[in-house]
Order: structure tokens, then C-alpha cells, then sequence
């Protein structure tokens, strides 16, 4: 332990037994561990404590923890890929269905990435558009109806069938309706949407209990190992018949592009095996659902919140789209302020809180403190980087108010560099796209139609804002974070 802190110079910061990376031991107790997800939790605090943008972590670790929410050092790294390469066991429970992109170094990642990259085109962008106004056009006609008030016991009941619908047929060329996708298909026991919602939220249960465990354990043990045997024959099957197809129509789903990209390989070396095929559907699936979900999600209840923020939002799309005409992909660029909201909320509430990295070498970062003492700090080979965007985005030097809600500050000029909700460099998020498409034409199209509203239950009668503003937003974790329960009403305009 002392070793361990004299190599990083006795750099101040956490001074624990577990680290925040430690499975078994998940929580946060002084002393003990600081917890997953203390970034969100403490927001900035801890950096402001210590008066430095860097913070160490020294525990039971053989080597140290660095965390940052310094931009200009988080761009540096982020961009230094050979000398701050990606810890692939981080993301270890990321590969159970096989390798992929995200869970790979080097010049398996290079590959992976040059047979990946082209499924993400404009083409696709567009497709994500088209398929999400048809699931809410579904949604309103056939599920809400005619009614003129929806009450929602948990605004995750909404956002997260939404984007598994849209992940289904612009990822997958799967089409499915709300109401359709209630019953297994024969020879399934689970549907495929039940199937992708279990295994992504338990996923930790396949590191935590070998596979002889799952299957002979408790009911909720058991039907995650169900779920994932169900979702593994779904990508299966869905691989399968998309290569038998006599006719390959034009498809723009992102597995279509992946299969067409990887066939039209002419180096057989560069090829992807079937296992990564299914490795890199898998991602897709998870990565391309839960962000964007569980962002939507804290989005409404922000704006639920904050009536006034809400209000300067709708009368935005008003003035875009004067004649109640209904939003086309055409629109996107002319819709900043739905994209304004949209990094409003992933600035306050980034999915992933803090992206990993380690040293490739020793080497050394020169910091400035709060009090404007400057240190070198040393760095050997091996340290784990965490770069903490939750931390970053709330640091009071680059976001006045930090913890306001407050959309507009996205529609002039900003600190790019201090905003990181998909990360940067070569290792960027691929998605990004996809995931803002989905995410403006969500929160267009409904708040142009549904006033969103926080709903009043009996018990909390009398709460302050402040109270309700916390318990609406505390935050649940999974593999990223989603807002534990909110009930909203959505009150037809
Ligand atoms: C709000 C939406 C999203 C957010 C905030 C987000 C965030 C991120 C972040 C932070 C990373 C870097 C992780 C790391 O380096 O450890 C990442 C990588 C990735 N994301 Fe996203 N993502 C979003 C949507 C999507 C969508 C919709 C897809 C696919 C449909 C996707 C696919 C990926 C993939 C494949 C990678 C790995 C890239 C690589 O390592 O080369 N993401 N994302």
C-alpha cells in the first residue's frame, strides 16, 4: 500500500481497502471503498477537496488508480491511443457473447473497427430517424390512443421498449410493434425484446456466478441464464438468414452493413469470424439501446422538473415547425435546441460515468492545483486512468452553475473539450450518431405533442423541490446509469 502511493508521489486522493473497480465489494462505506459510482454521486466534490483535477485511488490494487476531470489531460489521453491504451478487462463482461470492438487492443480493435465503421453511415442515421417516428406513430395511435393524459408509473416504461424497437429494426432489419412483440415466437421461450432487456440489465450475474451456477440457481439466477440463451440462438438465427437470403435488398440496418462490409473483405485475414460477428451484434444491441434509453429517460424527467426550461423548448419547435408538421430527418440540423437538451442531459447524466484507460509507460503528467501550485505527478506503467466525465461535466471552471439544468448554454459556445458524454479520439463512441438521431426525434416528437409533467402520488405531498428533484433523479445502476423510478404524465398539448 505504502509503495503503491509513494509511486504516485503520495498524490492525494482516495485512501481505501476495495477500489471503486472491486465487484464483490459494490458499495461506497468510508474508509472502505469509494463505490461505483461516486462520480455521480459526489459530482465534483471530491476533486474540489483535494484542490486538483486529478485525484488518486490507492487500495488493495497492486498498482494505483488515477482519476481525472481535467479536459485538456482527458483529450490527451483520449487521443494518445498507443500510450493510453484501453484495459480490455474493464469491459471483460462486454465479450460474453464474443469478441468485438469495444472489448479489443491493438490491431484487433484496428480491424474490427475498419469492418464496423461503414455500418454507421448517413444512410443509417436516416433509417434510425424514419423507424423512430414509426414507433411513436404506433405508440400514439395505438397505445395512448385518443386519451389526453398518459400516466406513466415509471418513465423507463416508455423509453426503454421504444429504443428497443428502433435498435431492433435499425439495427437488426427486425421489424416489431408495441402491442405484436408480447408472445415468444415458437421455438423461443422468451421474446427477443424480454430476452435483450434481461440480459443487459444483469449482465454483472455472468462475472459474479459460473454458467453450472446460473442455471441451477435462484428463479432470478435461472431466468437470466434463459435470457441469455435465448438472446445467443435470436443473433444466431438473425445471422443466419440474413447470409441464406437469396436477395440481399438494399438494407441500411447496422447488421446488414456489418455482414455486407465483412463479405466485400478481400483480405480473408481481415475477415471476422462468426464469433465476432455475433460479439459485435451483441454490442450493438446493448450499446445501441441502454444509452440512449436511459438518457430519454433522465431528459423527460428534467424537463418534468424544470416546467420553465420546458416551456422555452416547446416554443423552439413551434418556431421550427410553425404548421404543427410533423419532423423529418430534414429538420435535424434545424433542430438544435432538441439537441441542446439532449447534451443538457448527458452532461449532468453521462451513461457511461467514466471511461477507462491505463499507462502503457512510465511516465509523468505536470498539474496545476486550484491554488495554482504546479506538481509533476508520476505515473508508472500500468496505472489505471479513469477519465470521469460525470466529474468533469460538473466542474464549476468550465459549467457555470454546474448542477442547473440548463439546455440553452449548448446553443452557443462551449468548452468542447470538457464535454465528453461519448468519449474521443480513435476510440470514440461509433454510435454517436444513431444515438442523437434517436434521441432528437424522441424528444421532438413528443414534446411538440405531450406537455410532460411530474405526477403527484400520495405520500409526498408538501415535498420541496429540491427533495422531489432528488428522489426523481436518483440514480440505479446497471451497466450505465438510469433514473431508479419516475413517474411522469404526459398531457396532451
Ligand atoms: C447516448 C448515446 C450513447 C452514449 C452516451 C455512448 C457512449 C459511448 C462511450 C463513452 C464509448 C467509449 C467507451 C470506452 O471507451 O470505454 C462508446 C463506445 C462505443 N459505442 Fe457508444 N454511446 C451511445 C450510443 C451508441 C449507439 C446508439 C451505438 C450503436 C448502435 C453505440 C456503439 C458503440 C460502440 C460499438 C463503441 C465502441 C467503439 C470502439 O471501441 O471503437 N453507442 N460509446
Amino acid at each position: 500500500f505504502q509503495r503503491v502511493a509513494r509511486s504516485v508521489d503520495n498524490w492525494p486522493g482516495f485512501r481505501t481497502v476495495f477500489s471503486d473497480r472491486t465487484v464483490l465489494f459494490p458499495f461506497s462505506v468510508r474508509g472502505l471503498s469509494p463505490g461505483p459510482a461516486w462520480t455521480i454521486n459526489s459530482k465534483y466534490a471530491e476533486f474540489a477537496r483535494h484542490g486538483w483535477d486529478v485525484i488518486t485511488g490507492i487500495s488493495i490494487y497492486p498498482t494505483p488508480q488515477l482519476y481525472i476531470a481535467d479536459p485538456t489531460l482527458t483529450k490527451e489521453i483520449m487521443g494518445a491511443r498507443a500510450r493510453f491504451p484501453k484495459p480490455t478487462s474493464s469491459y471483460a463482461l462486454l465479450a460474453t457473447f464474443g469478441t468485438n470492438i469495444l472489448v479489443t487492443e491493438g490491431d484487433e480493435w484496428k480491424r474490427q473497427r475498419k469492418i464496423a465503421a461503414p455500418a454507421f453511415s448517413e444512410k443509417n442515421n436516416r433509417l434510425v430517424w424514419d423507424e423512430t417516428a414509426k414507433v411513436l406513430d404506433d405508440v400514439f395511435q395505438n397505445v395512448w390512443g385518443d386519451r389526453d393524459v398518459v400516466e406513466l408509473d415509471n418513465i423507463m416504461d416508455l423509453t426503454v421498449p421504444v429504443t428497443l424497437l428502433v435498435i431492433g429494426v435499425a439495427g437488426f432489419g427486425r421489424r416489431m410493434s408495441w402491442s405484436e412483440d408480447q408472445v415468444a415466437p415458437s421455438g423461443h421461450s422468451m421474446t427477443f425484446k424480454d430476452a435483450m432487456y434481461e440480459v443487459s440489465h444483469h449482465l454483472v450475474l455472468k462475472v459474479l456466478f459460473p454458467d453450472w451456477l446460473l442455471r441451477w440457481g435462484t428463479p432470478a439466477m435461472r431466468h437470466f441464464a434463459t435470457a441469455h440463451d435465448e438472446l445467443m440462438a435470436y443473433l444466431h438465427e438473425m445471422v443466419v438468414a440474413r447470409r441464406a437470403a437469396e436477395v440481399k435488398d438494399e438494407r441500411f440496418d447496422l447488421m446488414s452493413n456489418l455482414l455486407d462490409a465483412n463479405e466485400d473483405e478481400t483480405d480473408s485475414a481481415a475477415k471476422l469470424s462468426d464469433s465476432a460477428l455475433i460479439g459485435n451484434v451483441f454490442l450493438f444491441l446493448v450499446a445501441g439501446y441502454e444509452t440512449t434509453a436511459h438518457t430519454l429517460a433522465f431528459a423527460f424527467t428534467l424537463l418534468a422538473l424544470h416546467q420553465d426550461e420546458q416551456e422555452a423548448f416547446y416554443q423552439n419547435l413551434k418556431s421550427v415547425l410553425p404548421t404543427d408538421r410533423e419532423p423529418t430527418y430534414e429538420d435535424f440540423s434545424s433542430l438544435s435546441y432538441s439537441l441542446a437538451v439532449m447534451n443538457e442531459t448527458l452532461r449532468l447524466f453521462p451513461p457511461v460515468l467514466a471511461i477507462p484507460k491505463e499507462s502503457a509507460e512510465d511516465t509523468a503528467f505536470t498539474l496545476t492545483s486550484h491554488t495554482g501550485e504546479t506538481r509533476t505527478l508520476p505515473v508508472p506503467a500500468q496505472t489505471y486512468i479513469a477519465l470521469c466525465v460525470a466529474s468533469m461535466h460538473r466542474n464549476p471552471r468550465f459549467w457555470p452553475e454546474p448542477d442547473a439544468f440548463r439546455p440553452a448554454r449548448f446553443l452557443g459556445a462551449y468548452n468542447r473539450d470538457a464535454f465528453q458524454p461519448f468519449s474521443g479520439g480513435p476510440r470514440g463512441c461509433i454510435g454517436r450518431g444513431f444515438g442523437e438521431t434517436e434521441g432528437v426525434a424522441v424528444l421532438t416528437k413528443i414534446v411538440a405533442r405531450y406537455k410532460v409533467e411530474v405526477r403527484e402520488e400520495p405520500g409526498w405531498e408538501g415535498e420541496t423541490f429540491e427533495r422531489r428533484k432528488e428522489r426523481l433523479l436518483r440514480c440505479g445502476h446497471s451497466l450505465t446509469i438510469f433514473p431508479e423510478r419516475a413517474p411522469l404524465v404526459f398531457r396532451r398539448r
